[in-house]
């Protein structure tokens, strides 16, 4: 069997729904994200018993500070044995540097977030950030790729710029996945889980359309059918 591509975002107050939901997925069908919510209530213990059950875990505490605290923070994550963790591309060059010299040795995946899903073209302009979503994209991830990064978290919007760009040796993590017919939330820049393996995403991340659903399970296994045919 191929590796799983869906990423499913674990964001529960506390850990008990998130392990009670663990118990229901499998490991050859996802991986799992940790993200701030989650993590600043449960921590490590909870990473730990969700590698144990089998699962690879994506940390996403996205860091975004000065170059030595964000090496040190990817160092402390990576320790954790997790299989992902991720910082701000905005943070800068030598931010991106420091994080990837930090985890030289690590076989920790480091990716770096180049625009949130939840932002469009006026959410960018009222930050004084220069150009289209996709620009903005396409610079940050540039600079990550420059920076020895394993790739980065962008919408499926932008995945077939990047490849053209950038290649298929880089992992392309996509949030913002909705499948037809359901609810946006606060995600700006969508696509479909087909329609983001299509355009080239490595890995989907989704998060309420599978924790919300009546069946998760099913709604998983659906949603591992609709990105293999
Ligand atoms: O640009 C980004 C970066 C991270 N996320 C995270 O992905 C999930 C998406 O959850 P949904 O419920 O499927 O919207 C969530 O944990 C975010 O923190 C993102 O959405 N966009």
């Amino acid at each position: 069997m191929s590796e799983p591509r869906i990423i499913v975002a674990l964001d529960y107050p506390r850990a008990e729904p998130a392990l009670v939901l663990a118990r229901t997925l499998r490991p050859e069908l996802c991986r799992l994200k940790i993200g701030k919510e989650l993590f600043t209530i449960a921590g490590p213990q909870l990473i730990e018993k969700l590698m144990q059950a089998g699962f690879d875990i994506f940390l996403d505490l996205k860091f975004h500070d000065i170059p030595h605290t964000v090496a040190a923070a990817c160092k402390a994550a990576a320790s954790l044995g997790v299989w992902m963790v991720n910082v701000h591309a905005s943070g800068g060059r030598n931010m991106l540097l420091a994080a990837r010299e930090a985890l030289a040795t690590s076989p920790t995946k480091l990716i770096a977030v180049t625009l949130l899903t939840s932002m469009n073209r006026d959410d960018l302009q009222e930050i004084g950030w220069q150009g289209e979503p996709n620009d903005v994209v396409q610079r940050l991830a540039l600079l990550a790729r420059d920076c020895g990064l394993d790739g980065v978290v962008c919408s499926a919007l932008e995945t077939a710029g990047l490849r053209q760009l950038i290649g298929h040796d880089f992992d392309l993590v996509t949030p913002g996945i909705r499948p037809v017919n359901s609810r946006l939330d606060d995600q700006q820049r969508i696509a479909t889980p087909r329609q983001a393996i299509q355009q080239g995403a490595s890995y989907l991340v989704i998060g309420r359309p599978i924790t919300q659903a009546t069946d998760p399970l099913a709604t998983l296994i659906q949603l591992n059918q609709a990105i293999a045919s």
